[in-house]
Parts: structure tokens; sequence; C-alpha cells
């Protein structure tokens, strides 16, 4: 009761009267002046118990009631957790308002799917290992890293305000996550105007994830998560003008049984000859944010002062064919991608050649010299990438040929689509990449022909 004068009449100190009262399934005695608990162990089916607004320091000592689901010992003084393996009923844990300093004992609570320890002194997230969690509060503690909840899978709503974290790595993978509180914390003081790759990916991708989960939707199996049979989707990267865009609508035509092309969209304006709803939608950046406020977005970048993102529409367009999704990014969009629970494979199409790389840039005229010093700049970060995190591409194919660089990569996308690979040979009458080349991206081959 939040009533004063009530106050007066809860003094209640000694409860031990309470013993003698072993069928009690549900105890509620906030707003006292307890310190022991004993008498709960012999209430052998206690289901629920509320002990919040209490003096208690003691944590769980008493015999575990077989039964006991919810408990709340909130505003209390308890500061040490211990093994709560006789507990393991437990489904509900409301341990605000203590002086806690470490997550412990939980590990065979294997039905707790809410834990509470708003406004405690935790400095780390731990113990929380495969928890069914779906609620977490931790307001108001004294973290400064998001971690430890990897595990978490079932995580639904979580409440890191008023803790001292500074970056949003760690949120990865909490791919039913509904909710975030994030208030006062830290996360400004990184350096907003140039923040790492993957404090950007990471704070898009729960973005996306947030305005998404708010929409009401329909979702198609065929991109449903699940870790079983991820949804197939390719992703060729690489340093813009690398060849990818020509490549992937190439590998889109000749696997056409497989995967067709998806349509980002971009807030730039099209070039000459572009059409609108082949190479991108083209729309006005209010538009853009807009559908970032509608959810729409799977991940965005900015790139050259623009921005650029792929929608769940275009995705579930291409799956409503019963196809796999194609599509090409820069290496920012492959960071923010492997945030989403699809699990494309990547390609990298890596110039080796600069002169070659520019020489694609020149010919293009398209581009200020900014514009290609910038490009040829990001080769590096594209292969240090490809140095400092193995495995992150699945593939890296050297693209200052592209019909070099074609022939490999059809060879890596019939290996994924475990298409046997006929002999190579004069008399191979099937038809030859050549062929297909018609259409708008003729230009890739013109000079075969
Ligand atoms: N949703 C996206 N996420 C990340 N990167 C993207 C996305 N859509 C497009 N891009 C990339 O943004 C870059 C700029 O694309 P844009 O079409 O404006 O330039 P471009 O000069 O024609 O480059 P390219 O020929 O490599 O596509 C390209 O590298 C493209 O692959």
């Amino acid at each position: 009761s939040c009533d004063k004068h009530a106050h007066e009449y809860h003094n209640l100190s000694d409860i031990s009267v309470l013993c003698s009262y072993v069928h009690l399934q549900k105890l509620e005695l906030p707003h006292n002046k307890i310190q022991d608990l004993s008498c709960v162990s012999h209430m052998p089916y206690l289901v629920m118990l509320d002990a919040s607004y209490n003096e208690i320091s003691n944590f769980f000592e008493f015999q575990p009631p077989k039964n006991l689901k919810e408990v709340n010992f909130s505003h209390n003084r308890m500061t040490k957790m211990r093994d709560l393996s006789a507990y393991a009923s437990l489904t509900k844990l409301d341990l605000d308002y203590n002086s806690f300093s470490e997550i412990s004992g939980l590990e065979q609570c294997c039905r707790l799917t809410h834990l509470s320890l708003a406004h405690n002194k935790i400095s780390r997230i731990s113990g929380l290992g495969g928890l069914p969690l779906t609620h977490l509060c931790l307001r108001g503690n004294h973290l400064e890293k998001i971690e430890g909840l990897e595990h978490l899978k079932s995580l639904q709503v979580l409440d890191l305000s008023q803790n001292r974290i500074t970056s949003l790595s760690g949120l990865e993978n909490l791919h039913l996550l509904g909710s975030l509180n994030l208030e006062k914390n830290l996360v400004s003081s990184v350096n907003m105007y140039d923040p790492p790759m993957d404090v950007v990916a990471a704070r898009d991708h729960i973005t996306h994830l947030v305005y998404q989960l708010m929409q009401p939707q329909v979702l198609y199996e065929s991109t449903l998560p699940s870790t079983d049979f991820p949804y197939p989707m390719l992703v060729l990267t690489g340093p813009r003008g690398c060849g990818k865009r020509e490549l992937t609508h190439r590998l889109c035509q000749e696997f056409n049984e497989y995967f067709a092309y998806g349509i980002c969209h971009t807030t730039r304006g099209p070039y000459f000859g572009e059409e609108n709803g082949l190479d991108y939608h083209f729309v006005s950046e209010e538009v853009f944010q807009s559908m970032i406020h509608t959810g729409k977005l799977i991940q965005t970048i900015q790139y050259g002062g623009h921005s650029y993102g792929l929608t769940r529409d275009a995705v579930e367009n291409v799956a409503r064919e019963g196809l796999a999704c194609c599509v090409h990014m820069e290496l920012e969009g492959v960071v923010s991608l492997k945030k989403s629970y699809f699990e494309p494979r990547y390609i990298l199409l890596i110039p080796t050649q600069v002169e070659k790389y520019i020489g694609h840039l020149k010919a293009r005229g398209l581009y200020t010299q900014a514009q290609m010093d910038a490009a040829v700049s990001r080769i590096e970060l594209y292969a240090n990438t490809n140095r400092q995190r193995p495995g992150f591409f699945d593939n890296v194919i050297p693209c200052d040929d592209w019909e070099d660089a074609y022939k490999t990569l059809r060879q890596a996308v019939k290996e994924y689509l475990l298409l046997e690979e006929q002999e190579e040979g004069e008399n191979n009458n099937r038809a030859s990449p050549d062929n297909t080349s018609t259409g708008v991206y003729v230009f890739v081959y013109s000079h075969h022909h």
C-alpha cells in the first residue's frame, strides 16, 4: 500500500506464528519489518511469496517449497545470491532494490521467465546462461557493457536503463527482442561523428528490429528465423564499382530458378538510364525515414551522403516466388545484415590491381575524383576485414577481370547449390554465360563482343 497511514500498522517483525499454516499457497507480507523468513520452511505448498519492503538480508534461507513459482523480495537488504537449484519451479523473481553485486546461482532455474534486479550494485551481466528468460530488468545498476545475453534466445523485454553502458555491442542475436530500454546510459559518449562500424550496425539493427516488431505483420515461413533452415540469401560485397552489381544481375539471370535480385531502396537520384524498381527503388529521404519508422527495413547504411536499405518486402517478394534473394552491398551493410537473423552467404569481390579498378571507375563516367579516391581507399578496409576476421566472408574473389570473376563466382554458387558441374569443354552445349548476357547488363561483357 502507498497509503502512509496504512504503514503504521505494518510493523510485523515476528511471523513465526505462521509456522502452523502448513497449507498456505500464497503469502503476502509486504511493508513490514520482517528479517527472518524461516517459517516458510513449514509451507511445502507455497506457490507465491511476496515479502517485498521488509528488512530481510538472507536470500532464500528456507526449505524449498516444491512448487514455489513467484517470489518478490524487492526492497530488502539482500547482498548475496546463492545456489537456487532446489527452487527449480521458480518462474518470476523480483529482487529490485537490494544490494546484490553479482548474479549467480540461477543456472538450474529452468522455468525462470521473469527476472528483475533493478537498482542493485551489479557491475557485469553473468550467470544467466541459457535461462528461458523473456523479461529481464537490470535498470539502475553499474553495468558498463552489454554481455552475457547471447544465449537468452527467448528474451522479449530488456531494460538496461540507468547504467553506464557505452556501446550497444552485445545485443546481437536477440531475435525476439521487442522492447529495449537504454535510457540514461553513456552510449552517446561514443564518438557519434565517426562511431565504429559495429556500433552503427548494432544500433541500426536494434532500431529496425524494434520498429519492425511494433508493426502488425505477416511473416512468410520461408523467411522466418530458423536455425535449421536459414533463408538462403546471397550477398555480394566489395567497394563501389567493383562489379558486384553487374555480377549480381548476371547471376540472377543465369540461376533464375534459384535467385532473384533483391531491390534495395535508396535516397540517391537515379543515374542516367536507371529505371525505378529495377536496380533500386528511388525514394526521398522523408519516405526513407518513414519506412524505417514503420519497421520496413532490415538493414540500412549511409554511403556517399545517401541512405541505402534493404526492406523485408524486397526479401519476401522474392521468397514468395520460391527464390532466394541476391543483393550487393557495401561492407557496412554486411556488418549490419550479420546482426539480423538472416544467414546469407557473403562473397567478397576484391580489386587486387588498383590501376584496373580505377579504370573501371573512370569508365563509368559517374564519379568525381574525390569519390574515386574514397572508393580506392576502401579497398584496404575490405582487405583488412578479410584478414582480421577469418570466415567473415564465405568466398573472396578477385574482381580485376569481371569475366574471370564471374567464372569463379558461378562455380562457388554451384557449390552452394550442390549443382554438379560438368567439365567445361569445347563440346559443352550448355548455354555459355555469354549467351545469357542480354539486356541492360550487356555492357559488362562488352570486351567479349
Ligand atoms: N542496402 C544496402 N546496404 C548496403 N550497401 C548497399 C545497399 N544498397 C546498395 N548498397 C551499396 O552502396 C554502394 C553505392 O551504390 P550506388 O548504386 O549508389 O553506387 P554505384 O556507384 O553504382 O556502385 P556499385 O556499382 O558498386 O553498385 C554500392 O556499393 C552498393 O552495393
